[in-house]
Parts: structure tokens; C-alpha cells; sequence
């Protein structure tokens, strides 16, 4: 599965004219995470499987195209961190999705942690990836982790559906919607910079000593 998905993934990279993906599971699972007998023989390997599973999920989560998780059976562990690296996620009302890593004692290592953070904060995100509570389709929406639920057996069509009429505009339009809100997340590291400078531009100046000096109560 990392491998395929791996050159999927630069399958769509090299899609030049694609608006939108769809990533599901097939048979009634998403994605059920590691697969546990494998989990044993590389155990010296984490490392490494990590360091393949971030750079195919971010490259997921950096295409130029607008992607759907449709998740339609259970996702996780790895298959919940999967989900993160989409730009949506939509679900069938009985699908289930738990960052169970910290239930098998490990942590997340595809991604998953640090862009949970991003979506859903990180008082939210610490709470699900310490519990390990595994959501159904309510809690997963009530916490806005998912975009739409949809009581249905084919949720892959009903994401091509939704996407469909949510999406306006040429497809060149939503691509370079993407690659700005991709850019301005990552400008989030300037943003720091830049708000020490202009907090450093104030601070001890004449107009803040004249308002500590002021003693200003603020009621
Ligand atoms: C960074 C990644 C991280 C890690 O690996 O460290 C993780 O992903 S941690 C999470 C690892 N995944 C799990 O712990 C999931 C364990 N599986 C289950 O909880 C259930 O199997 C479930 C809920 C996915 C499906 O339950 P259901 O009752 O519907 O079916 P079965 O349990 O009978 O499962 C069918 C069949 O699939 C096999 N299976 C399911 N998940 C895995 C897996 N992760 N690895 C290997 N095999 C898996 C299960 O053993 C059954 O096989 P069978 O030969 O039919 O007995």
C-alpha cells in the first residue's frame, strides 16, 4: 500500500489539467493503518517508515489539486493520519475514525500529529491523539473533522458528487486557490517573525511608556 500509494501520488503530480481526487479504501475497511504482521518484522525500521510515509503524505497534502477523503469504513492509526493529509474528509454515517497509535503505544509517525494540529487546534488534537478515541460519523462532524456525512454504501461517488457542486470557477481557478492557501500556511513561520518585529517596533517606545506611566485601568 505505501508504495502504491507513493506512485499514485506522483501520478497526480504529474496531472497537469486535474482539478480534484478522491482517496478511498476498498471492501468496507479505509484503511486500517499499519498492517500489524509486517509492523513486527520492521521494527527496527520505524525510522524509515516514517520517513517515506511523510514525504508521500505531503506531497498528498501539497498537490495543486483539491483532495477528498471518503472515508468508507474504518480509518486507523496510519489510515486517520491518511485522512489528515486530504484537504476534506467526508464519511458514511457508519465509518469510524481513531488516531489509535497511543492504544498500541506509539505515537503518530505518517504526518498525521502535526497536521491534526492545524486542523483542529491543538487542544482538540491532544485530546484524540492521547485518548485514542475512536469517532463515529457525529463526533467526527461535531468536531469538524469531517466536511460531510452521507448515509450511503458508494460514499466514493457521493465525494464526486459534493465536490462537484462545491467547486466553482475554472480548474485553473481552484488550482491556484490551492497553491495560495498552501503558500499562506506556510507562511506561518514569518508571521512569527514578523509579529516579534512589529511587537519589538512598540515595545519600550515613547507611546507604551507614556501608557505604562499612565497607570490605565483597563474596565
Ligand atoms: C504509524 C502506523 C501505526 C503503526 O502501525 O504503528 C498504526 O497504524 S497503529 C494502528 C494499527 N491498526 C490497528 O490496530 C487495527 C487493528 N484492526 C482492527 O481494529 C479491526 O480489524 C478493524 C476494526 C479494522 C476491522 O474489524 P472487523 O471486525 O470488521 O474485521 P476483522 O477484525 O475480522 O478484520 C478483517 C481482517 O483484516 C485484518 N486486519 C485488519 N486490520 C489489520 C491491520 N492493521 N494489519 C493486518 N491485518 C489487519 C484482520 O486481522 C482480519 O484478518 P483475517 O485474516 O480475516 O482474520
Amino acid at each position: 500500500m505505501m508504495a502504491d500509494l507513493h506512485e499514485c501520488v506522483s501520478e497526480l503530480e504529474r496531472w497537469a489539467t486535474g482539478r480534484a481526487v478522491v482517496l478511498t479504501g476498498s471492501g468496507n475497511t479505509f484503511c486500517s493503518g499499519g498492517e500489524l504482521q509486517t509492523v513486527q518484522k520492521i521494527l527496527h525500521k520505524g525510522g524509515d517508515m516514517c520517513k517515506l510515509m511523510q514525504f508521500t503524505t505531503s506531497r498528498l497534502y501539497s498537490l495543486p489539486l483539491i483532495s477528498v477523503a471518503a472515508v468508507n469504513g474504518h480509518a486507523l492509526g496510519g489510515g486517520a493520519e491518511l485522512t489528515t493529509a486530504c484537504d476534506f474528509r467526508v464519511m458514511t454515517t457508519k465509518a469510524k475514525i481513531g488516531f489509535v497509535q497511543a492504544r498500541m503505544n506509539v505515537s503518530t509517525g505518517w504526518g498525521g500529529g502535526t497536521r491534526l494540529i492545524g486542523l483542529l487546534g491543538r487542544t482538540n488534537a491532544l485530546l484524540l491523539l492521547s485518548s485514542g478515541q475512536v469517532l463515529n460519523a457525529d463526533q467526527a462532524k461535531a468536531l469538524g473533522f469531517v466536511n460531510e456525512v452521507f448515509d450511503t454504501e458508494d460514499i466514493a461517488s457521493e465525494a464526486r458528487k459534493w465536490i462537484n457542486k462545491t467547486l466553482v470557477g475554472d480548474f485553473t481557478v481552484t488550482r491556484n486557490i490551492k497553491q495560495m492557501v498552501l503558500e499562506g500556511a506556510n507562511m506561518e513561520d514569518l508571521a512569527y517573525t514578523r509579529e516579534r518585529e512589529l511587537f519589538t517596533k512598540l515595545w519600550g517606545s515613547e507611546l507604551h511608556l507614556k501608557a505604562l506611566n499612565a497607570n490605565m485601568k483597563h474596565k
